[in-house]
Order: structure tokens, then C-alpha cells, then sequence
């Protein structure tokens, strides 16, 4: 018994000598320094599995670095903490590339054909020169999402809808609900009818639930995990949404939709890929559609109902700006304008951007394409990923002050001290900057502002509790809760007598600032 305890005491000595002489020797100097090393290639695996994105930040605190590097098993990771370096990598859009990384995790999460595959996969960093279909992809989607015509237009159906459903909602009063799940079909039907027009195929109800089964699959599919059960589901969703979707557009339907779905087809036509494949596509943007913007709106409705102060002085704020108007049929109704919303709803607004600062858990990462020295100072290898975990830059007392762990509805309000946008990255930033997000603002603001002046929600068996968010995966920029709760939903009092509800669009949807980018627009 003695001799086998150290036969194994010898082995696991033996093994570790081997990892730590194997990592010291692959290791070069002019690399960003190895941190977490305690049991090499082991240690940083067991961190971002237990931590997640929190891990990163832990790490920051622990050690300040501007950058580290993380040995896993076959790769190497290069986290980059400081804003000077992330703006380097961002212009190093080449060197350090993100259409690469996307190119791969699409074609495995839609399981496209061997045809459509091989071109998405060609030319993906430009080496050829600017064509291609994913070099050419954001150029083609952008202008249907800048602010202009296009923008315009969209939120416009999109106002509609949600004045609709929120009217449909006051004669079901009292209800209760799940707060997210209600959330969830809400956001999930206006935003797709808006995109897709009056035959949007995620007005089925099988559409519509397949789409979350396809999202919570995608971790194992992204990792190739293609035998689990979760990524079985997820296949069998992403049949289900691609058959929608292949009949929506050769029924031609598409033409009833926004710009961003013709842009979104006239590219892939362009490119030849085939329909089905084409479909695929469209049902898996769903998750840049959705993924975000519904979870966003679900803890800006909890910010806003759990703090009768947040409530009271945003309230006071959009009933500022509401107008009542006759309708064609003559009925007073209630009035937002979303563009004054815009500029005078300053808590609202700071309230909106407090949120995406603290739950944002964006990771955006970049491939090495070449080795590579990042400011002439570190040497990123060949292969490996860079990333910029956004929750170091948006949990940085230097930037945020000691109070950066809590939620304070008023940062982004006050007119005296400005805090720095180079350290807000909830949309990200250089080339790979959300085209989504003033579109996603839009929708979160309009949907949020109508609910308080109209309703009131009270969690059904207890108080309100802060929902925890620690199954959020690792792709994932926003988390949902954890656990769903009821919620029962009634009318606001003294706006009993107000049947109906509309938003207007005065002026061109005008960018508020939600990037640095935005700031010189
Ligand atoms: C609150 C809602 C949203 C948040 C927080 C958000 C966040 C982000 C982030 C962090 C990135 C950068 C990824 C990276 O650099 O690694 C991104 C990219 C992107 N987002 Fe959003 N997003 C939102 C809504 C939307 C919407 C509604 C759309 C579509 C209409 C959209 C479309 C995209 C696309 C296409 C990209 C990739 C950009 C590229 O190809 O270069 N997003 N988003």
C-alpha cells in the first residue's frame, strides 16, 4: 500500500515537473507574462469555469497587468486589460482578426452545406483583398442600421407593435406573469416583426420556441459538442427555424420586411449561397437580434419597479414629454415622443446605460493571424486568441470610482463629471462596434418608458430580490437570470382612464452616445 501511495505521489510529481518545465520552456520573454500557473495549462480552465467572466476581473485586481497570458490546454490566450492596448489591437483589425472567429463558430452553429461553407470560409481576413462574403458583410448591413431612413423606419413598425401589445395588455388587467419569460415573447415578436415584416415566421409559436432551444444549445455546438443532448435539441430547432425561414423568402415575404433583411438576403444571393443555407443564417441572427436586447430589457424593468425612487423620478420624466392626442377615431391617447425621450429623459437614459454597464459580460476576442508585436512591447503568437473582457474595463475604480460594484442610476446623469466612454464597451468597439445598438436603445427605451407610465408590477410572493446570473455562457454579452419569478401586473391609478397608447418618431432616430465612436458622430 506504502510502496503504491508513492508510485503516485511519483507520478503526479513527475507530471507536474513536466507541465511547469513545459510551460517555461514554450513560454518566450517578449510575451505578455503567464498569470495563474499553479497547476499549468490546468488552473486557468478551472477559473474560467467556476468564475466565468468574473474571473478575469479577479485576476486584474490580483495582479494590475495591462496584459497577461493564459495557458490552456493547446492555446493560449492573450487578455488585454488596458484601454491603450485595446484601442492597439483595435486597430490591428488585420493582424488581429475577428471575421476568422466568426466565420468558424458560424458554419458550425448553423450546420451549413459543404457548398455554403467553403464561402464563408474563403478570403476571411481580406488576404486576397476586400471580397468576400464575410469581408464584405458588416459594409452590406451597416447603412440598414445607421441612424437615417432605414433606422427610422424600422423603429417606427417597432413602435407600433409594442403600443399595440401594451394596449392589448391593459384589458387583461390584473395579470400575472413571468416577468422574463412575458419579457421574452414581448421583445422577441416585436423586434422580429419589425425586421420581418407582416409574415414574420416567428409569429408561429414553434418558430418562436424553437429559436430558444437553438440559443441554448449554442455553447456545445460552438465547442463541437454535437453529441449532447442540449445540442441535439439545438439542431432539431435549427430545422425547424431554417424550414421557416427557406419558406418565408421563397414566398418572397422578405419584401414586406425592413432593409436589413433585404440587405441581409441580397448579400447571400450575391455570394450564391443556396437558400436553405440562407435560411440558416437568417434563424441563427436571431441571436444578434435577440440575445441581448432581451435580457437588457428584463433588468431595466427590474432596476426601474425594485426602487420606488428610480420609478418615481423616471416617471416624472417621461410624463414630461408625453403629449395627449386625439386618434383618427377621436380617443385621447396618450402620447410618447421617443426623439424627446431621447433628449430630455436624462435618468431614464442614465438608468439604461448603468445597466449595460453592469451586466455586460461581452468578451470580444481576435484571432492571431500572423505573429505579432502588440505596440511594439508583446509578443502575441501565431494561432492564439486575444480578448477584452468588457467587465474589466466597466468594474475599473480608475475609471469608475470605488463605487463601480454597485448601481447607481445617476452616473451617467450627472452634467459635472463625465465618465470616461473609452471605458463603456456594452457594444463593443473598432471595426466589430454593434451595429445593432441604437436600434436595440430604441426598442429597451420606448418598451420600458411605456410600462411605467402605464403599469405597475409587484412580484407575486415576495419582495423584489436582485435574480442571480450565473448561468450566463460564455459567448453570451448580456445574462439572463437564473431563475424566472411571477410578477402580477396592474393598471397605474391615475392613468386608468387613458385607453390608449402610442410613441412618435418627431425626429430622425439621432444617435445618443453609447460608444466611444458615437461621440464624433
Ligand atoms: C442591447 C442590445 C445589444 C447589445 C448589448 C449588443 C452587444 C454587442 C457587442 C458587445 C458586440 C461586439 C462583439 C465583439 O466585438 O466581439 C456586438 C456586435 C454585433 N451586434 Fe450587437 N448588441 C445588441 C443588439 C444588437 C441588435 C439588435 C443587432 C441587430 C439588429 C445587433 C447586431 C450585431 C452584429 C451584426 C454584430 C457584429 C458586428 C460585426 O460584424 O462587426 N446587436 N453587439
Amino acid at each position: 500500500m506504502a510502496m503504491n501511495y508513492s508510485v503516485i505521489v511519483g507520478a503526479v510529481t513527475a507530471v507536474y515537473v513536466s507541465l511547469r518545465l513545459l510551460l517555461h520552456y514554450t513560454q518566450d520573454r517578449r510575451e505578455p507574462h503567464p498569470l495563474d500557473t499553479l497547476i499549468p495549462f490546468v488552473s486557468p480552465v478551472i477559473g474560467i469555469s467556476r468564475n466565468k467572466t468574473n474571473y478575469y476581473v479577479m485576476l486584474r485586481d490580483r495582479y494590475n497587468l495591462p496584459i497577461y497570458t493564459l495557458r490552456m490546454p493547446g492555446s493560449r490566450i492573450y487578455v488585454v486589460n488596458s484601454p491603450a492596448l485595446i484601442s492597439a489591437v483595435q486597430r490591428q483589425y488585420k493582424a488581429l482578426a475577428f471575421m476568422p472567429l466568426v466565420a468558424k463558430a458560424s458554419v458550425k452553429v448553423s450546420r451549413f452545406s459543404k457548398t455554403a461553407s467553403d464561402i464563408i470560409n474563403t478570403n476571411t481576413n481580406g488576404e486576397e483583398g476586400d471580397w468576400g462574403y464575410v469581408m464584405t458583410f458588416h459594409d452590406t448591413i451597416q447603412p440598414s442600421l445607421a441612424p437615417g431612413t432605414h433606422l427610422d423606419a424600422m423603429n417606427r413598425v417597432m413602435l407600433g407593435l409594442v403600443a399595440e401589445y401594451l394596449n392589448r395588455l391593459r384589458e387583461q388587467l390584473p395579470t400575472t406573469v413571468r416577468l422574463f419569460d412575458w419579457v421574452k415573447h414581448q421583445i422577441t415578436l416585436a423586434t422580429t416583426s419589425s425586421t420581418y415584416g407582416p409574415s414574420n415566421p416567428y409569429k408561429s409559436p414553434t418558430v418562436e420556441a424553437a429559436f430558444w432551444t437553438f440559443k441554448s444549445g449554442m455553447s456545445d455546438l460552438i465547442m463541437g459538442l454535437n453529441y449532447t443532448h442540449t445540442a441535439s435539441e439545438a439542431i432539431r430547432a435549427m430545422d425547424i427555424g431554417a424550414t421557416a425561414f427557406e419558406n418565408y423568402f421563397s414566398d418572397n415575404h422578405r419584401q414586406g420586411g425592413s432593409a436589413l433583411v433585404q440587405a441581409r438576403y441580397s448579400h447571400s444571393m450575391d455570394h450564391h449561397i443556396p437558400l436553405n443555407d440562407i435560411a440558416r443564417s437568417e434563424f441563427a441572427n436571431g441571436v444578434a437580434l435577440l440575445s441581448n436586447t432581451v435580457p437588457n430589457t428584463f433588468w431595466m424593468l427590474y432596476h426601474l419597479y425594485s426602487d420606488p425612487e428610480v420609478l418615481a423620478e423616471c416617471r416624472k420624466e417621461v410624463s414630461d414629454v408625453m403629449m395627449v392626442i386625439n386618434n383618427n377615431e377621436g380617443e385621447p391617447t396618450h402620447t410618447i415622443d421617443m426623439s424627446k425621450v431621447k433628449t430630455s429623459c436624462p435618468v431614464l437614459l442614465s438608468t439604461y446605460k448603468e445597466v449595460l454597464r453592469v451586466y455586460s459580460t461581452a468578451v470580444s476576442a481576435r484571432l492571431v493571424m500572423e505573429d505579432h508585436m502588440l505596440d511594439n512591447q508583446y509578443l502575441l503568437k501565431k494561432g492564439s486568441t486575444v480578448v477584452m473582457p468588457t467587465p474589466v474595463q466597466h468594474h475599473n475604480p480608475a475609471i469608475w470610482g470605488p463605487t463601480n460594484a454597485t448601481f447607481d442610476h445617476l452616473r451617467f446623469a450627472s452634467t459635472e463629471k463625465r465618465p470616461n466612454q473609452a471605458g463603456f464597451r456594452a457594444f463593443g468597439g473598432g471595426t466589430t462596434l454593434c451595429p445593432g445598438r441604437h436600434f436595440a436603445t430604441t426598442e429597451i427605451l420606448a418598451f420600458t418608458a411605456v410600462m411605467i407610465m402605464q403599469f405597475d408590477i409587484e412580484p407575486k410572493f415576495s419582495r423584489w430580490v436582485q435574480p442571480s446570473r450565473n448561468k450566463v455562457e460564455f459567448w453570451e454579452a448580456t445574462p439572463s437570470p437564473d431563475e424566472d419569478f411571477e410578477v402580477e401586473i396592474r393598471s397605474v391609478e391615475s392613468e386608468k382612464q387613458a385607453r390608449h397608447w402610442a410613441f412618435v418618431l418627431s425626429d430622425s432616430d439621432k444617435p445618443i452616445e453609447l460608444s466611444a465612436e458615437d461621440l464624433s458622430l
